[in-house]
């Protein structure tokens, strides 16, 4: 498996620009997940590292050789990368061994332990090896499209929003077994998304897109902890942003004073919270009005009104509930990170069930 190099990519489809200087690097045998709202440029930068598209400026590298830019242009078929489209493209009048050995070399192809150890890196048992496509579910057919890009041993496996014509129930299963196949071969991946969750559990860092660039490229804990911006912050996660006047290392806010993540100059800031950072106490805290209540089993998020007239939210496990109408008191739980006092405030909160473990998208 190779390193993955982007320099400096430029790319517009017609009059219009799309890619504006995209610097990116995933280390060999980690993966990468793109995360960015539909249209920011994803695919575009996947087809131009693919070899199916040509950059109109930067170079891409891949384990230290220039395939694309600067005079080059390695063709798609020798650069030895694996793709993995959003509906498995597999070949529909083959058997699953069969789609899978058209990845092998031709001598292996009728190797079935071949065939068998792959179906079993994906989690998919031999028995379903003479179906065809049809008699496979949709996650099902995403394993074996990921077999038969592994197959070649690639040198980097490209996979564009693998998941998203899964239902939830597959789609946590089928990308928990795609992770776990990666890891288990050192693949050097790329993973399309624009599902947070998604991107956030399965790479290792996550180069999050916005107007033709990254906004930012951290792993999944930093980037949700330490967003670039409140941009950022309310991309990977539901944000709870406050205004306040710092001092001395804390910060006094509606919330309180509350301690701060990173240091920041003393005067007014603008602090990121967690809603899982507040925490409904019956005890001493600031007073507030629940607008909402959310449900979602595993946990519930809770709409609360402040006496300013500020909306925040709090997640909270689902089992004792405050009702709409009633008047709680909140806490804050862990540091807050400050941005500057002018600092963009964030695009309307737009709510998406949580996954147990994993924090919820707005
Ligand atoms: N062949 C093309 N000709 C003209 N415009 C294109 C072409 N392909 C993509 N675009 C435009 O380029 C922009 C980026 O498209 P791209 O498919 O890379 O975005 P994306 O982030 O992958 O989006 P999505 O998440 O919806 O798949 C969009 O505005 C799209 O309309």
């Amino acid at each position: 498996m190779s390193a993955l190099t982007v320099t400096g990519l430029v790319k517009s489809h017609g009059r219009t620009p799309v890619l504006t200087g995209v610097d990116l690097h995933v280390p060999s045998g980690t993966t990468t997940a793109l995360l960015g709202p539909s249209g920011c440029g994803k695919t575009t930068l996947l087809r131009i590292v693919a070899g199916f598209d040509d950059p109109d400026a930067g170079t891409v590298e891949l384990g230290g050789r220039v395939v694309a830019g600067a005079g080059r242009g390695v063709p798609a078929r020798s650069r030895g990368i694996g793709f993995v489209p959003q509906e498995g493209g597999l070949f529909p009048h083959l058997s699953v061994a069969g789609n899978v050995a058209f990845g092998l070399p031709r001598r292996l192809r009728r190797d079935r332990t071949r065939v068998a150890g792959l179906l079993a890196l994906v989690g998919l048992d031999a028995a379903l090896a003479d179906r065809v496509p049809h008699q496979l579910s949709g996650g099902q057919q995403q394993r074996v499209a990921l077999a038969r890009a592994l197959a070649p041993e690639p040198s980097l496996v490209l996979l564009d929003e693998p998941f998203s014509s899964l239902d939830a129930a597959l789609r946590e299963d089928t990308r928990r077994a795609v992770a776990d196949a990666l890891r288990a071969t050192g693949a050097t991946a790329v993973l399309v998304t624009h599902d947070q969750a998604e991107a956030l559990s399965t790479a290792d860092q996550v180069a999050v897109v916005r107007g033709g660039r990254l906004a930012q490229l951290a792993d999944p804990r930093t980037l949700y902890s330490r967003p670039a911006d409140l941009e950022v912050a309310a991309f990977v996660g539901e944000a709870v942003v406050l205004d306040g006047e710092a001092a001395g290392g804390r910060v006094t806010s509606e919330l309180g004073e509350l301690s701060l993540g990173r240091p920041c100059a003393d005067g007014p800031v603008r602090v990121l919270l967690r809603p899982e950072q507040l925490r409904l106490s019956g005890g001493p805290g600031t007073r507030a009005r629940v607008r909402g209540v959310d449900f979602y089993g595993h946990d519930a998020r809770i709409e609360l009104e402040l006496p300013s007239g500020l909306r925040v939210s709090a997640r909270t496990e689902g089992g004792d509930l405050p009702s709409e109408g009633a008047e709680v008191t909140v806490v804050v739980a862990g540091p807050a990170v400050p941005f500057p006092a002018a600092a963009p405030t964030v695009p309307p909160v737009a709510t998406a069930p949580a996954r147990p473990g994993v924090p919820t998208a707005t």
